[in-house]
């Protein structure tokens, strides 16, 4: 469950949002919209203006307390795949868990189950500018899910995928949401397809728009497709 009601100010932008537990909120606008700063906001890299308040979960991370982004149920995953370059792939999965506290051994078998469960384990080992760009994201991506977060947030994480990779990770990610609150950004329609069951389009620095992806798509004038299609 995410609730945000907040604004930043200086940048034009205000947020009223409420998204149900589980599901999966594909965000779109145009360039400038505000896509990134409620990402921002949602993942703690931003501290919205004073009387502005963020629930996760059930829990206020900012508003009347402020909870630092290690300690939200929540993991980012960008566009770019951002690997720490002195470890290898096993210790970039394993680091949230040991931030979180987890001895060393554990995080490491826990990292490898993950790296496995998305068909990269033999890769462990490799540092990151020894992975292909691909290769590099899916290494992110067992990162993000490897502390287990309620919700997983995406910020355009297969803009700089060629085709085939991006068919691969559309499945993983797809897959990485079930039973997890999703908010995907994303330009191309094949991610709301694969992913949304809502969508909200921002404008003006709003939520302009909010609601089902089935209704959206629905009819020829529909938000979505005057979206995508111009006009
Ligand atoms: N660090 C910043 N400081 C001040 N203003 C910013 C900052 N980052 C973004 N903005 C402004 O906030 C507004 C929203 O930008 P934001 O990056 O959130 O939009 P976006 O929809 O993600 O854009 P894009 O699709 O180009 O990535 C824009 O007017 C932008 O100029």
């Amino acid at each position: 469950m995410i609730s945000l009601h907040a604004g930043i100010a200086d940048r034009g932008l205000r947020f009223d949002l409420e998204h149900g537990e589980g599901r999966t909120l594909a965000v779109i606008g145009r360039n400038g919209s505000g896509k990134s700063s409620l990402i921002g906001l949602l993942a703690g890299l931003i501290v919205p203006d004073p009387g502005g308040t963020i629930a996760l979960d059930g829990t206020v991370v900012a508003g009347d307390q402020w909870v630092s982004p290690h300690r939200r149920p929540i993991t980012l995953l960008s566009q770019d795949p951002t690997l720490f370059p002195h470890m290898s792939a096993l210790d970039n999965v394993a680091f949230g868990l040991r931030a979180r506290g987890v001895n060393r051994q554990r995080a490491r078998e826990h990292a490898h189950d993950h790296l496995a469960r998305i068909g990269i384990d033999q890769l462990a080992d490799r540092m990151p500018n020894q992975l292909s760009g691909g290769q590099q994201q899916r290494v992110a991506l067992a990162r993000a899910i490897a502390v287990e977060p309620t919700i997983l947030l995406l910020d355009e994480p297969l803009a700089a995928m060629d085709v085939a990779a991006a068919v691969e990770l559309r499945s993983l990610i797809r897959n990485a949401l079930q039973g997890r609150t999703g908010v995907v950004v994303t330009h191309d329609i094949a991610d709301i397809r694969a992913f949304a069951d809502d969508v909200a389009v921002l404008a003006d620095g709003r939520v302009s728009d909010y609601g089902p992806v089935d209704e959206r798509m629905g009819d020829e004038n529909s938000l979505l497709r005057r979206y995508f299609l111009g006009g």
